[in-house]
């Protein structure tokens, strides 16, 4: 399952990501008057200047009063300007930190709401990194870029608009300087996008070198791999250097050749304004204010190429978080108007169902299964036979491609998640464990759970002697992903997990890799103490869960090509009984 991009203007995306951030939309309109003020306040001093010369000094004597007047405007100008500036950034940055953590939110809690399809392991990195660096690049044009564009359009018009009124000579050769940085501006704007888009590569190339060195670090150091692994690290920095270093030469060209624009139109507006001064077109103080003016006019020229980058990197990061939002959760809760089946012995039945996974051949099919309350289910099967496939249809994590599932005789599509998570739980190979303590880990079964019930749990599972022997009992921390933990004892965990959460039926996916034989007593006693009471459904690896079964399903190239007892099954030439010798046979060895 793909992300669904729906084709997007570069306006429309601006507009449909604007509409997501409300917070932001809100307070904008006040926001852009301070900005009015604060450009406004910039052409206050030309104009001083302009009528401090022309004016103040223009009579037979200095007009001191007139003088100070322009001064004290001045200060006030600059007073005004600094404030208003002040107070348009501190409302910006609140705006887009409130909006962006709002988008953050949504992002996320939409990704979580994708199903397992959408999120399979390539597209995990990608669907991270879309509520994190995508964000993130909203954020610096929010914060900065997208300001510049509408401060410097303004300061432009503005500039531009009192030099025509100062001398539209003057104007039109300014203008004329600057012909050709606006034609070369999009070019430099091209290849710095482009050298961005490498440099976000090699960024990306290093960040997958380093997560994989530091997650992968004990098959390094297993197979002496260090120096090979040091070495495609320091190629991915290398080129990363190399990258910005180029992106970094663009912005650096760019910046004196407005500089030498700015000379060539400050001596061409100096050579005619003295012309069209002699013949008395233009005054003084005009003059030096036009030289004032082509500063303000050339300013945002000169950060142009860069916050039109800015521009572009924000409009891909919103077309990519759109993506997501776009994307709907193709298993839904039903939500209120969904069923909400009782609490007790449940029933469940697979009628015909069929699976294929997106762009794949069925992988399950036909599978018709009455499971009985409180009945023992165990599933066997080679590897790749559907067996984990059968339990994610189970739980809900996917829907069938064909047929239907019912619990207690409601489909289980038309039940609400709330209920069905309360009803039916998995314990999957390796229970995901928290960074926490192992009391915070095990109450993620049940929040409201008090470290008396836990400990009671435990006593209950046959594990009180464990938890004796931990070094801080319920308050021993398991690390993250809980590798503090063997992977015996993280099993035992997620089983007394599953045990407070107390479901009607236990989904679990027994762990294959060896334990002790102390942690393999404990596991099948908290097992049988998980097990005891309720519906259970079991993707079996021992024997002696499969004997304990009261039917097992024997899965064969996603079909279930057996179905029995133990003691039926292993009597009979199948896929059953070559299993049970390959167990034998193993045990024994
Ligand atoms: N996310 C996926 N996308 C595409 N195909 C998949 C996916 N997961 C599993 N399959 C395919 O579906 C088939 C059944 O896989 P499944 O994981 O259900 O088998 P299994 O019996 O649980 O195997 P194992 O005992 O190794 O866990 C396999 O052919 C597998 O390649």
């Amino acid at each position: 399952m793909s992300l669904q991009g729906v084709e997007r203007s570069a306006i429309a995306t601006v507009r449909a990501g604007l509409s997501l951030t409300p917070e932001f939309r809100r307070g904008l309109l006040g926001t852009l008057a301070l900005a009015v003020v604060a450009t406004a306040g910039k052409v206050i001093v030309p104009i001083a200047v302009q009528q401090t010369i022309d004016v103040g000094l223009g009579g037979p004597r200095p007009d001191v009063g007139y003088i100070r007047s322009a001064v004290i405007a001045c200060a006030v100008a600059v007073l005004v300007t600094a404030f208003a500036s002040y107070w348009m950034n501190v409302r910006l940055y609140k705006a887009t930190e409130a909006s962006l953590a709002t988008l953050r939110e949504r992002g996320f809690r939409h990704v979580h709401d994708l199903s397992v399809l959408t999120q399979n392991a390539e597209r995990r990195g990608a669907l991270v990194s879309r509520v994190t660096t995508d964000v993130d690049q909203i954020t610096t044009f929010m914060q900065s870029g997208g300001l510049t564009i509408i401060v410097s359009t303004g300061q432009v018009l503005v500039a531009s608009a009192l030099m025509l009124f100062y001398s539209w000579q003057l104007t039109l050769l300014a203008w004329a300087c600057f012909v050709p940085l606006a034609f070369a501006l999009p070019r430099f704007q091209r290849w710095l996008s482009a050298a961005y888009t490498q440099v976000r590569q090699r960024t990306g190339d290093v960040l997958a070198a380093v997560s994989e060195a530091v997650v992968g670090a004990a098959v390094i150091r297993a197979y002496g791999a260090e120096d090979r692994t040091a070495e495609r690290l320091d190629a991915a920095i290398d080129a990363n250097r190399a990258a910005q270093t180029r992106a970094q030469r663009i912005i650096a060209t760019v910046f004196p050749l407005t500089e030498i624009m700015a000379a060539v139109a400050v001596a061409g507006v100096v050579l005619l304004g003295v012309r069209l001064g002699a013949d008395g077109d233009i005054t003084a103080g005009r003059l030096v204010a036009f030289l004032f003016l082509i500063t303000l006019f050339i300013a945002p020229l000169q950060v142009a190429t860069e916050v039109l980058n800015e521009a572009q990197n924000a409009i891909a990061g919103w077309r990519r978080i759109l993506d997501v939002l776009d994307t709907p959760p193709d298993v839904a809760d039903p939500g209120p108007s969904g069923v909400e089946t009782p609490r007790g012995p449940i029933s469940v039945s697979f009628q015909n169902v069929g699976f294929a996974y997106p762009g794949g051949p069925p992988v399950l099919h036909d599978i018709d299964v009455d499971i009985p309350p409180c009945s023992r289910i165990a599933v066997v099967g080679e590897t790749g036979s559907g067996k984990t496939t059968f339990a994610k249809l189970l739980t809900r994590l996917m829907d069938p491609t064909s047929g239907r599932i019912t619990v207690d005789g409601y489909d289980l599509r038309e039940m609400r998640f709330s209920s069905l998570r309360e009803r039916i739980v998995m314990v999957p190979q390796d229970g995901f464990l928290f960074d926490g303590t192992l009391a915070d880990n095990i109450r993620y079964g049940k929040p409201s759970a008090t470290d008396e019930e836990i400990r009671r749990a435990l006593t209950e599972l046959g594990l009180a002697d464990w938890l004796e022997n931990l070094p801080a009992g319920l308050d021993t921390r398991v690390g993250q992903r809980g590798e503090s933990l063997s992977a015996g004892e993280r099993q035992l965990v997620a089983l007394a997990r599953a045990y407070l959460a107390d479901p009607d039926l236990l989904l679990l996916d027994e762990a294959t890799s060896a334990v002790d034989p102390a942690t393999e007593v404990r596991l099948a006693r908290a097992l049988e103490g998980v097990t005891r009471g309720r519906t259970s459904v079991t993707i079996a690896h021992r024997l002696s869960t499969a004997e304990a079964a009261d039917e097992i399903l024997v899965f064969d190239k996603g079909r279930i090509a057996q179905r029995g007892p133990h003691a039926l099954l292993v009597a009979q030439p199948g896929p059953y009984a070559d299993l049970h010798a390959n167990w034998v046979a193993a045990a024994r060895s």
